[in-house]
């Protein structure tokens, strides 16, 4: 993609929007609400015409075959979207009659056993909880053995076990060759994707693996524990050098991008009591960063 733009009457919801994803890689989408990923992915997906741009989906063209683009996608809305008053099975029978794949009972037990969901059939989907929901979702999307499949968070509000299987299988997905958008808001899922693309305001801020994107941010970080530690945040993020300053339980963690000033900034706080070490950034800790640059540009305008 090059260059794709969407804008909602006044709003520019996504501005040159650029990217390349190989086959069988799952790239994750970030970025605050109304950042522009929805709106991305319903482009990517044919459901959305871009105002301007290039590119192609599968090798055909984003502006001018969306048809084609739709039958080669699997599209996992955010919002649950099958019908809750039928049950499993009957929500994946009627998937494969709307994509109208033939050996349709055979599809549709092979995706109950792939997602472990066999034993639960019958069940009504209004009934299941949140990881077994969005573990029907999964399947009704992957139903038509797609090449690229989006996952627009995918897990929001499920727990931490439902969620690591549910990426188990994203993994197995993107092993087969299937690539993977995926929009999340969950640091541990940005750590599970390929590479990454961090969106705000419509545009792109980052990009890269989580690990070109930490390396690539200047971020210098140090972590402060003991008696009182976490109780500090508040008097560093207001000394000069000091960019974040946040408690995780009891350790302190605090960042900038100047290390001269940074370490000045910490030096009074060298106390006996309190041990201090270099860490690596975390991706949360660039992020954050992205959005104060963005706020600090923003008031810089006003
Ligand atoms: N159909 C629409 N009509 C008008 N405005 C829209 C429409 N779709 C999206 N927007 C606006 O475009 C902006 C980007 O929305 P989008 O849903 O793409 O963001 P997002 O990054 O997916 O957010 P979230 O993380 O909250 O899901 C928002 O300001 C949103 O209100």
């Amino acid at each position: 993609m090059r260059g794709l733009n969407k804008s909602f009457g006044a709003l520019r919801a996504v501005k040159d929007f650029g990217i390349r994803v190989e086959r069988g890689r799952i790239c994750g989408f970030l970025g605050p609400n109304g950042a522009g990923k929805t709106t991305t992915l319903r482009m990517l997906c044919g459901l959305l015409t871009p105002d301007s741009g290039e590119g192609t989906v599968l090798g055909y063209d984003v502006m001018k075959q969306s048809q084609a683009i739709k039958r080669r996608v699997g599209y996992m809305t955010q919002k649950f979207s099958l019908y809750e008053d039928l049950s499993i099975e009957q929500n994946l029978t009627f998937t494969a009659r709307v994509h109208e794949l033939d050996r349709r009972r055979e599809r549709v037990q092979a995706a109950l056993d792939r997602l472990r969901l066999t034993e639960r059939r019958a069940q009504l989907a209004g009934n299941l909880s949140g990881g077994w929901k969005q573990r029907l979702a999964l399947a009704a999307a992957t139903l038509h053995g797609p090449d690229l499949l989006l996952l627009d968070e995918p897990t929001a509000g499920v727990d931490p076990e439902a969620r690591r299987t549910f990426w188990d299988e994203i993994h197995a997905l993107a092993a087969e060759g299937m690539t993977v958008l995926v929009s999340t808001h969950y640091m541990d899922e940005a750590e599970r994707c390929h590479e990454i693309a961090y969106v705000m305001g419509g545009r792109t801020l980052a990009r890269g693996t989580a690990d070109e994107v930490i390396d690539s941010s200047g971020l210098v970080t140090f972590h402060a524990e003991g008696p009182g530690a976490d109780r500090l945040g508040r008097e560093l993020r207001d000394r000069p050098g000091v960019e974040m300053a946040a408690a995780f339980g009891t350790v302190l963690h605090v960042s900038g991008r100047d290390r001269a000033g940074l370490e000045a900034a910490i030096a009074p706080y060298r106390q006996p009591h309190l041990n201090w070490t270099e860490t690596r950034p975390t991706l949360e800790d660039v992020f954050i960063q992205l959005i104060h640059d963005i706020d600090a540009e923003k008031a810089k305008a006003a």
